[in-house]
């Protein structure tokens, strides 16, 4: 066999040259390197190869070996690099942090300290509209352009989901980026949570706010000074109740954290989940190969395989009611387009509907009383607003409760300081497309484009004065798109336009009148019942110091303390 022999300075430019080409590859092809095989080939068999070279030349092997890998990823490594960052690269003329331009694992780091938003907030105020954040990311908060972002003709769903999904199995609707196959399995969700279908969950919903009233309740007791009181962290209390709301929707029952106080978990294993969910939305490449770590990803794979077990069982025993896992599965069979969803769809949508909907309730749940505990005159306000409009009996019925003005500015001042995806609203170019116009801008297909929230609903452009305060008049105007009260000492700039915490279009949220229901009654129901305030010593600093952006935000604690009102 002939056996090529190359001189020293031709071995590097073998190595060099293997460099170039593999980058070339990778940003043809997009080989995951969960694709074992190629990956192996572009990343494993040049050095090899070039080390046997090196080695004709210097007789140490370790030496040539590390000459080999030093050339090749050296040059493959300087390839991504230079590219990334010149006038050849789409991007280019996008401002950014270098370090963001170069590589994702900047954003990582970033999203690891749990301060994204914050941190995306501070790049819009220095560079503008458009930031780019990534290689291949931009950053936008022009309102102008957010239906052809989010809108119906809008772009779908980012590669963040490819992160978010099991790739082992079928994904569930919110990973879905092919827009046609979106669209099919939005279907059953829209039914499942139409304003008819809400309707019927409403007295399950009713049950739990009161079973989550008299717990409390029956918890308080009597301090030092005689005042019977509960105190206690209320976010630990809301996500027992959401938990178990939406597990009778979801499973048919089967959770009772109000009752056993969560002995087995679930809350820490979700809040893990979340976390260790965070970092990987900027590697979704790396997802399938991350999933094999335990370590990594141990808690990902054990609430999959919780939810999993509850929507087996939820499928064997059928269903009594019409609830959220009977619309999802077809459960009477009406719906034909429903005939080919498999049984890991099936499955993957029971965890999905239990991620989607308690984390948000509760965080925003949380964040209406942190919010109403330190402005103790828009509490009175509110608390007003309730007893009038429900004089003598418990505040469950949903239809009043919707048309109560103040109740609705609060929950949309909470939404708007504190959304609940408070950075990765992503989309990007459907493939094949080439690319996508924002209004006059032309993005190419590979770039990603995210609406950071939480920068979105706190720029002075859409909502003036004090965009960073809670005051909930700015939303009691008229429902115009730009309006200014007549408060003679603040004239209020609301831009409904930019106010998106249920995002919009063909991807936003379908659970957004069930949330705002479970939200009104839980809120009504305990203002009726208790006098609320801070416990004594809680550091009210630390809610917002604490609150994290792990892709959904997670609030820590809010520790309260009720009395029953006379
Ligand atoms: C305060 C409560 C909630 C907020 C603020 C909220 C917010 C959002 C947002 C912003 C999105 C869209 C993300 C994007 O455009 O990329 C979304 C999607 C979604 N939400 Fe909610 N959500 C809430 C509660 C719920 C509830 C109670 C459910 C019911 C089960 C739910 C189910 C879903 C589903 C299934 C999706 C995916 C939609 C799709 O991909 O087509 N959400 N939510």
């Amino acid at each position: 066999m002939f056996v090529p022999s190359l001189t020293l300075r031709d071995s590097f430019l073998f190595a060099t040259t293997f460099g170039f080409v593999v980058h070339a590859i990778y940003k043809r092809y997009e080989t995951p390197p969960s694709d074992y095989l190629p990956t192996i080939l572009l990343l494993a068999f040049p050095p090899v190869v070039s080390t046997f070279f090196f080695h004709q030349n210097v007789s140490s092997l370790l030496i040539s070996i590390f000459l080999s890998i030093a050339t090749f990823y050296g040059a493959l490594l300087g390839s991504i690099v230079a590219y990334r960052l010149s006038p050849a690269h789409p991007l280019y003329r996008y401002p950014g942090p270098l370090a963001a331009k170069v590589s994702k694992l900047w954003m990582m780091r970033i999203t690891s300290q749990g301060k994204m938003h914050e941190y995306v907030r501070s790049l819009h105020e220095k560079y503008g509209m458009y930031v780019r954040i990534g290689p291949n990311e931009i950053s936008c908060i022009d309102v102008s352009v957010m239906h052809d972002i989010l809108g119906p003709n809008g772009m779908p769903k980012g590669p963040v989901w490819d992160a978010r999904r099991n790739p082992l199995t079928e994904p569930s609707l919110i990973a879905i980026r092919d827009t046609r196959e979106h669209s099919r399995r939005r279907k059953p969700w829209n039914r499942a949570l139409s304003t008819s279908a809400v309707k019927d969950y409403e007295p399950v919903i009713a049950k739990r706010v009161l079973q989550l009233a008299n717990t409390l309740a029956s918890a308080t007791q009597a301090d030092l000074n005689g005042k019977v009181v509960w105190n206690g962290d209320l976010s630990s209390w809301f996500g027992y109740y959401s938990f178990d709301f939406m597990g009778d929707m979801v499973f048919g029952g089967g959770f009772d954290l109000m009752r056993d106080k969560d002995k087995d978990g679930i809350r820490p294993l979700l809040r893990a989940r979340t976390k260790n969910l965070a970092s990987l939305i900027h590697v979704p490449w790396a997802t399938r190969f991350l999933l094999n770590f335990p370590s990594i990803t141990g808690n990902v794979r054990k609430f999959r395989e919780f939810a999993y077990g509850y929507a087996r069982r939820r499928k064997e025993m059928g269903s009594s009611v019409k609830d959220i896992f009977y619309h999802l599965t077809n459960e009477d069979g009406s719906q034909a387009n429903m005939q080919n969803v498999s049984v890991d769809a099936v499955l993957s949508s029971g965890e999905e509907a239990i991620v989607a909907a308690a984390d948000t309730v509760v965080n925003t749940l949380t964040g209406v009383f942190y919010y109403l505990l330190k402005h103790p005159r828009e509490l009175a306000r509110l608390r007003e607003e309730v007893d009038r409009v429900f004089p003598t009996e418990d505040a469950l019925d949903a239809s009043r409760l919707a048309g109560m003005d103040f109740m609705n500015a609060v929950i949309n001042e909470t939404l708007r300081l504190q959304p609940v995806i408070q950075t990765y609203m992503e989309r990007a170019p459907e493939k094949g497309s080439g690319g996508h116009w924002l209004g006059q801008r032309f993005i190419t297909e590979g770039t990603a484009v995210i609406t950071p929230l939480f920068t979105i609903h706190r720029d002075p452009s859409y909502f003036s004065p004090f965009p960073d305060d809670f005051y909930p008049d700015r939303w009691l105007s008229s429902n115009d798109s730009t309006t200014a009260s007549s408060d003679e000492k603040h004239k209020w700039h609301t831009n409904s336009a930019a106010f998106l915490p249920f995002s919009m279009g063909p991807a936003n949220c379908p659970g957004k009148n069930l949330a705002l229901i479970e939200m009104r009654m839980v809120i009504a129901v305990l203002l009726q019942r208790f006098e609320i305030d801070f416990e004594d010593g809680y550091d009210v600093a630390s809610y917002e110091r604490d609150l994290e952006d792990r892709f959904i935000t997670q609030v820590a604690q809010l520790r309260v303390s009720l009395r029953a009102r006379k």
